[in-house]
This record gives structure tokens, C-alpha cells and sequence, in this order.
């Protein structure tokens, strides 16, 4: 699979504060690579950098061979790269389909005005496309305010893939999500992102989600990276185990399998 997005050295300061350093990945088309890290890792500072919302204090950000480093978001998301936050950024008082409908608008660069309006038949059909690949069409007249925070995260999700991004990096997409409901939100993303064959970086806590949705993942440590590889050799490794993950996912993981043995 050819590479589409290399660090090259990356580097963030703030002050005294090192909160990126030496971050060199590389992210294949079409690849899911899930980045693990403990708070204050710099998993933000990363994507803050890539997406343009933070310069890098030195290093290079190369997309599809073209330097990107310190280019403004707006830039960067036209060139294919886009990302969600870990809150949901909706209008919560407007319905589910005006949020896609919107974002839909300013990616276009749509200038409405009296005797073109914004909302047009192909515009609204467009919107429907993007709410059922993310399962969540049925909610498009809903007000987003009165939907549980699940859907919330799909409908946020879909309306970051308004500009087809080949490259989608999300940050914490089942935060703030009952355990329930995360399998089935990640189901949904992975098979939605997996259709427009979007690479996905995404950022998360929950190990079992790692093991489950990423084939590769990244551990960050004190601003490195400190593995980065296969998820099952990354999370076996005795370095993150120590200083990312501690003891506590694998002695669930040898509990059950003690369990299932019986
Ligand atoms: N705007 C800023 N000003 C000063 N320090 C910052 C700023 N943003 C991040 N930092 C510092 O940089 C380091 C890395 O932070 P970052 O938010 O990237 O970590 P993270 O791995 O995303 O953590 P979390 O899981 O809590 O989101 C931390 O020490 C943080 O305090």
C-alpha cells in the first residue's frame, strides 16, 4: 500500500513543555492505525499538527509527497485530510440532516444567496448518502440536542467526512459512550470508512476497542513514540505495558481466557 501521510521528525514545544518530539509515522492508503497514550502524551499535539490547527516548532509533514508543515487547516482538509474532535461540534437545536447540510455548504465553498439557496434537492440527497452509510438516516429530521451521546458521535463523525477525506483522524470516537454502545458505534464507523476506503487514525483508551478495530497501533509516551507496530506485538510490549497501558488490560484479557479454558 503506497504511504500517504509521513512525520518527519516532528517536533512541539510549548515553552519549557516538550509535547511532541522525534515523531516520525508513516500512515498508508486506506490504513487503520489506533494511537494509545497515556493523558499528556501529545496524541493531540500530533494531530493538532497534522490538521493544521498548531504549527509544528520543527520537523516535516509530508501528504502524498507534498510538504504540508504548518499549512492552515483550511489547506489541509481540502488536500484530503480531515478529523473529529473528542466533543461532538454540532448545533445541537438544529436537526440531524442541517448539521451534514451545512457542513456540506462550506465544504462546497456554496455561496447562497436569494436566487440560489443553499439547500438544494441534490444537496439534501447528498446528506441522506452520508447518514446511511453512518447507519444514522433515520434520525435526520431529530433534533441533534435530544439524541443519546452515541448517535451523536456517528452524526459528528459523518458530517468530518463531508469533504471525502483519504485520510480521517478522530480523536476518541467512543468517548463519553456506555460499553454497550461502543462496540456497535465502531461497527458502524469502521464499515462506513471502510466503503470510501479512508485511512483512519483514532485515538483511544479503551484497549479492547485497540485489539478489536486496529491492525497497527501506536504508543505514546512522554511526547515519543515509544512502539509503534502489529497491535498484538505493541501491547505485549514490556515498555508499554509499564509506562502506557499498566497491568490491568492483560490481567483482564489472562482472566477470561483462564475463564474460557474452564
Ligand atoms: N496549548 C498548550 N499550551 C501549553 N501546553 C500544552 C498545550 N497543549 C498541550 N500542552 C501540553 O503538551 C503535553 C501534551 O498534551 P496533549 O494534549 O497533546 O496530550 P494527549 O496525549 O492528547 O492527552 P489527553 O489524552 O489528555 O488528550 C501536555 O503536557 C500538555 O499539558
Amino acid at each position: 500500500m503506497s504511504t500517504i501521510l509521513e512525520t518527519v521528525n516532528l517536533e512541539r514545544t510549548f515553552g519549557a513543555v516538550v509535547a511532541a518530539s522525534n515523531i516520525n509515522i508513516k500512515i498508508s492508503a486506506g490504513e487503520i492505525l489506533g494511537v494509545i497514550g497515556s493523558n499528556g502524551a501529545g496524541k493531540t499535539t500530533f494531530v493538532n499538527m497534522v490538521t493544521g490547527y498548531l504549527k509544528p516548532s520543527s520537523g516535516k509533514i509530508l501528504y502524498r509527497g507534498e510538504d504540508i508543515t504548518g499549512k492552515p487547516t483550511r489547506d489541509i482538509t481540502r488536500l484530503g485530510i480531515c478529523r473529529s474532535f473528542q466533543i461532538p461540534q454540532l448545533f445541537l437545536e438544529l436537526p440531524v440532516i442541517d448539521n451534514i447540510i451545512i457542513a456540506l455548504t462550506i465544504a462546497k465553498e456554496v455561496k447562497p444567496s436569494l436566487l440560489k439557496p443553499a439547500i438544494t434537492p441534490e444537496i439534501v440527497d447528498e446528506a441522506m448518502e452520508i447518514l446511511k452509510r453512518f447507519e444514522v438516516a433515520q434520525y435526520a429530521e431529530s433534533e441533534v440536542g435530544v439524541l443519546a451521546q452515541g448517535i451523536r458521535k456517528l452524526v459528528d463523525i459523518a458530517m468530518a467526512t463531508v469533504n471525502n477525506p483519504d485520510l480521517l483522524f478522530l480523536d476518541e470516537p467512543t468517548s463519553g459512550v456506555s460499553a454497550e454502545e461502543k462496540i456497535q458505534i465502531m461497527d458502524v464507523l469502521m464499515a462506513a470508512l471502510k466503503t470510501t476506503k479512508t485511512a483512519v487514525l483514532f485515538i483511544e483508551h479503551d484497549m479492547e476497542i485497540v485489539e478489536k478495530y486496529a491492525p497497527r497501533v501506536a504508543a505514546f509516551y512522554e511526547g515519543t513514540i515509544l512502539a509503534d507496530g502489529p497491535t498484538g506485538e505493541v501491547l505485549d510490549d514490556p515498555k508499554v505495558r509499564e509506562f502506557v497501558i499498566g497491568t490491568e488490560f492483560h490481567r483482564k484479557v489472562e482472566e477470561n481466557q483462564v475463564g474460557g479454558s474452564v
